[in-house]
């Protein structure tokens, strides 16, 4: 059984129109939907945004549906220079750059007392992925992806994530996805297609190019579905 998070409606929406044999679960506040994608035992679940959903979704997975590998899909902004909209992102590793207790003497992003800022993704999950991106003709990088319970719409605070963490893009859910599960030793990997600049565009950007970004990460997920073992 494989997990697959979004944060939003529209992406769940997306997986859940091309799911067979699907039902709902309701736990934690949450709709899990399980079933079968390209003949594979999923379930699929919207998290809502933010760090503390995410986490939450991710540990239920885990526990109640015994996933064995979660992928979190959704849409970022874009830090990295030459990243464009609708460009792929897949996580080599993700990050949590709100952390921050350096008044503790710990480096930002460095989760305290555990000695961990960065979670590794899947190498297995991580190979699927580009091999649909390549597949699908779609724009990608694999890199890290940097996790923070705010949305980015500033420049300067682009440009600082990029020099403090050389990240990819931003985004709200994916490092917490990846704590949870590589604390759990479930594997994961995210997915992110890039709605945004994360600039002073953001609203007009994120407005215009949701539905189509979201779409472009959702396929990359289908593709895996056909691909994987
Ligand atoms: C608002 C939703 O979209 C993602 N997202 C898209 N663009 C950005 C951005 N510039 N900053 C933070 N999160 C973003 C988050 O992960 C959240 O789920």
């Amino acid at each position: 059984m494989i997990g697959i998070i979004a944060a939003m409606d529209s992406e769940v929406r997306e997986i859940k129109s091309v799911m067979e044999d699907c039902f709902k679960i309701t736990h934690a506040g949450m709709t899990f939907f399980k079933g079968k994608l390209k003949q594979k035992e999923v379930v699929t679940v919207q998290c809502g945004i933010g760090k503390v959903n995410a986490a939450m979704c991710t540990q239920v997975l885990i526990d109640i549906f015994k996933v064995k590998a979660i992928i979190n899909v959704g849409v970022a902004g874009a830090v990295h220079p030459d990243l464009e909209i609708g460009d792929i992102v897949i996580s080599e590793d993700s990050c949590q750059y709100d952390m921050d207790a350096r008044a503790f003497g710990h480096p930002l992003g460095e989760i305290p007392n555990m000695d961990i800022t960065f979670f590794k993704a899947d190498k297995t999950l991580i190979k699927l992925a580009e091999e649909a991106a390549i597949g699908l003709k779609a724009p990608y990088r694999i890199g890290r992806i940097m996790t923070a319970d705010l949305g980015v719409d500033s420049k300067a605070i682009k440009e600082k994530l990029f020099a403090e963490f050389g990240g990819l893009c931003c985004e709200m859910e994916g490092a917490a996805v990846g704590q949870v599960a590589v604390f759990n030793q479930v594997p994961y990997l995210v997915i992110r297609s890039i709605s945004d600049q994360a600039d002073a565009n953001l609203s007009n950007d994120y407005k215009n190019n949701l539905e189509d970004s979201i779409k472009n990460g959702v396929a990359i997920v289908l593709s895996m579905a056909q691909g994987a073992e």
